[in-house]
């Protein structure tokens, strides 16, 4: 058993403690939000993460799991210490390391004996090196600095934390490197590895894996761009290519772009590195220059139904889904804004639905969106229907409920959810991504 601090209980502080109690530990988290801190000491689970409330409780009530706003009081009895903290794009977008670094100096004045402090921040190559720095020019007593990125996928985040694919540790000490080995013990007993390597290369790591994912998706997205061009099926294509072993079926779904907090923040960074070194990193350039466009491919194909954008005043929309991706209220870098600025500006009306996300997106629209409380319930006497996030509950809809709701049988997929052969059978007139289309 170990005493584990997590400064920052945001997404990944909130789940990595959660999982470190979970297998034992007596973790500690710190967070300067003190109504975020009021709300889980009183067993409020203030993200929305399927699975997480159930360890979270069980894990308050035995009391392996504490909250504090006062990094002091976490620092007396802790081993390890791991910042999960912020690392929000700067203006050239580089990421701010302002949390990491000043929480890192704070550490330095507090701690009393041997520490391993762990970046679990998404950070760029070098920051282990600034963190010791910062930490020792105060500190007076040994510590080490790891670097252990994070790959957890929002929706998933409890089971992906549990049992995840590797485990990542940049260390140049034996002695952290053993501390954390045993508490990742646990969560590698299926045989998945702990890879141990140096700072740098576990930092450039995470910005490798997460580029590789968005190069995938705009790649895939351009191949669905071209297959409605010249009259191919995307579906069948990312069957087809993704039956090769080699290039596996995973991130191969076009869409109106990837959003969420991670990949638009992480490209933008490492393509700022590569600038910082005088390289020019022009594949992610690309990969960027596409999703930008991606999003707004569905308002494109929406303005060439109509005939232009000038048609588009007064017309009303149905649309399903918010968040940038299903399971999860976040709606950070969300396509679905892309396409209601788009539309608001044309004039268009629209009535929104998402499970999770409506809270959130009226916070940034107010009243210009009005929200339904029903998925079907936005439907009602719309012009069209637009698909933005492909949430389960969109994908078996009651067809002929959806036909009498809306005034034209018109439908904008935006995640290729309907099989386009039913959706025709079925009446519809029918716009997905790199799929032909389904006119009457
Ligand atoms: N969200 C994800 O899916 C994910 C996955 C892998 C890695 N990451 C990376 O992990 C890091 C954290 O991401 P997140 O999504 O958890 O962020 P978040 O914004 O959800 O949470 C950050 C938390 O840190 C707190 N905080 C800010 N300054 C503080 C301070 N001085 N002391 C204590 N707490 C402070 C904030 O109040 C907030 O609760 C980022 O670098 C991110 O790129 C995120
Ligand atoms: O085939 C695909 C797969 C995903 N997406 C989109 O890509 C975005 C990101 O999806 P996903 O990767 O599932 O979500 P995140 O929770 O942002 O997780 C990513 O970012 C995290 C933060 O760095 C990493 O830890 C994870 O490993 C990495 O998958 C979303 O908008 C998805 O709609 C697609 O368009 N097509």
């Amino acid at each position: 058993m170990k005493h584990v601090a997590v400064v920052g209980t945001g997404y990944v502080g909130l789940v990595a403690g959660t999982c470190f109690a979970e297998t034992g530990n007596q973790v500690i988290c710190v967070d300067i939000d003190k109504a975020k801190v009021e709300k889980l000491r009183n067993n409020v689970v203030t993200i929305y993460e399927p699975g997480l409330e159930v360890l979270f409780k069980r894990n308050l009530r035995e009391k392996r799991l504490h909250f504090t706003t006062e990094l002091a009081e976490a620092m007396e009895s802790c081993d390890i210490i791991f910042l999960a903290l912020p690392t929000p794009p700067g203006e050239d977008g580089s990421a701010d390391l302002k949390y990491v670094l000043g929480v890192a100096k704070e550490i330095g004045k507090l701690i009393k004996s041997y520490k391993v402090v762990v970046n679990k921040s998404t950070v760029p190559v070098g920051t282990a090196d600034k963190v010791r720095a910062a930490i020792a020019e105060h500190a007076t007593c040994d510590f080490d600095v790891v670097s252990n990125p994070e790959f957890l996928r929002e929706g998933v985040a409890v089971d992906d934390f549990l049992k995840p694919d590797r485990v990542v540790i940049g260390s140049s000490s034996e002695r952290a490197t053993e501390v954390m080995q045993q508490l990742y013990e646990p969560f590698v007993r299926q045989g998945n590895p702990i890879l141990v390597m140096d700072e740098r290369s576990a930092e450039m790591t995470k910005y490798a894996a997460n580029s590789m994912l968005a190069l995938r998706i705009s790649f895939m997205n351009e191949i669905a761009n071209l297959c409605d061009k010249v009259g191919a099926n995307v579906d069948m294509v990312r069957r087809g290519i993704g039956t090769d072993f080699r290039i596996g079926k995973h991130f191969l779904y076009p869409g109106v772009g990837y959003g969420g907090s991670c990949f638009p923040k992480d490209v933008k960074a490492l393509i700022k590195t590569a600038q910082d070194y005088e390289y020019n990193f022009q594949i992610l350039k690309s990969v960027e220059c596409v999703n930008e466009s991606q999003k707004h491919l569905l308002v494109q194909k929406i303005e060439a139904y109509y005939g232009g954008r000038e048609h588009i005043a007064g017309k009303k929309f149905a649309m399903w889904g918010l968040s940038f991706k299903p399971n999860t209220d976040d709606i950070r870098e969300a396509p679905s804004l892309v396409v209601i600025h788009a539309l608001l500006e044309m004039g268009a009306e629209i009535v929104a639905y998402d499970p999770e996300a409506m809270g959130h997106v009226k916070q940034i629209v107010g009243d210009k969106v009005t929200f339904a409380s029903l998925a079907e319930d936005a439907l009602n006497d719309a012009d069209a229907l637009i698909i933005v996030t492909e949430w389960n509950e969109f994908r078996n809809p009651d067809f002929n409920s959806v036909k009498k709701r809306l005034k034209h049988h018109l439908i904008f997929d935006g995640r290729n959810v309907f099989d386009n052969h039913k959706m025709k059978e079925l009446g519809f007139e029918y716009y997905s991504i790199g799929r032909p289309t389904c006119q009457l």
